[in-house]
């Protein structure tokens, strides 16, 4: 059987006395979109953190596409195609949005026209098109939102770690992104997307995992884990479970 595009296995890390990542294991195969779910100190970012390379875990591996890169940083990752979007965004300000974006496609391209011309190319793929020439610190903060991604885009990844790139967006925004980052999957590219947007997570996510004070507590689709018990006490609560049972997902 071919190996999956990432593999996490028995990852731990603590920060002093504290286990924020505790024993860890999932598999992500080719192309999918999964999603990361648990309650705010859960150990999700932590966990990001040790795939990417940002941390060292203190115990576990990583493999991404059949290659140990347990503790290899952030750079050599993403030249390999995993590639990390952060919760707070931060663009160069006063860049266009088109040199933003060119930033990403730099990893793989040396040629400064080449690049720019890339991230025209991305930003259709994300709806920035039309903001092209405009300075970064000048978007919303939906267009930041979309500017991270496309970023991310820019370095052709086969994985992109998304950190909560739906918050902080009204439900019309969040509507509009789900197709954008809908079709970043289709195009191939496997994705895993911390969230805490339920209503993305039932739209989006093929399989969902979920930690709690480090721990995975539940595997599965979006509706076998909103119904599980443990899921229900340790992060949703009764309401929103009924409310996602119900179809209501806001
Ligand atoms: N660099 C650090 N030093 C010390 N403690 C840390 C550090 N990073 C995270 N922690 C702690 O580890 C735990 C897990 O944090 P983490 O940010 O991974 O949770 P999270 O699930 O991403 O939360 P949120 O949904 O609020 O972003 C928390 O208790 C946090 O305070």
């Amino acid at each position: 059987m071919a190996s999956p595009l990432l593999r996490v296995q028995g990852l731990a890390k603590s920060f002093g006395g504290l286990a924020a990542v505790q024993d860890v294991s999932l598999d992500l195969p080719e192309g999918r979109l999964a999603a990361l779910i648990g309650p705010n100190g859960a150990g999700k970012t932590t966990l990001f953190a040790l795939v990417s390379g940002f941390l060292r875990p203190d115990a576990g591996s990583v493999a991404f596409a059949g290659a140990d890169i347990t503790g290899q940083p952030p750079h050599l990752n993403a030249r390999r195609g995993m590639t990390r979007t952060f919760q707070i965004v931060q663009p160069f300000a006063s860049q266009t949005v088109r040199e933003n974006i060119a930033v990403g496609a730099h990893l793989h391209c040396a040629d400064r026209r080449e690049a720019l011309a890339r991230a025209e190319a991305v930003a259709q793929r994300v709806g920035l098109a039309a903001q092209l020439h405009k300075p970064a610190g000048e978007l919303t903060v939906a267009g930041r939102k979309r500017l991270e991604l496309a970023r991310a885009l820019a370095t052709r990844p086969r994985l992109l770690l998304l950190d909560e790139v739906l918050a902080g967006l009204n439900p019309q925004e969040v509507a509009e992104m789900l197709p954008v980052v809908r079709e970043i999957a289709a195009g191939g590219v496997g994705v895993l997307m911390i969230e805490h947007v339920m209503q993305a997570v039932m739209h989006l996510a093929q399989h969902v995992w979920v930690l709690a004070q480090g721990r995975m507590i539940a595997s599965g689709t979006p509706e076998e884990v909103t119904r599980d018990p443990r899921v229900i006490e340790a992060y949703l609560g009764h309401g929103t479970a009924r409310r996602l049972a119900q179809g209501a997902v806001r």
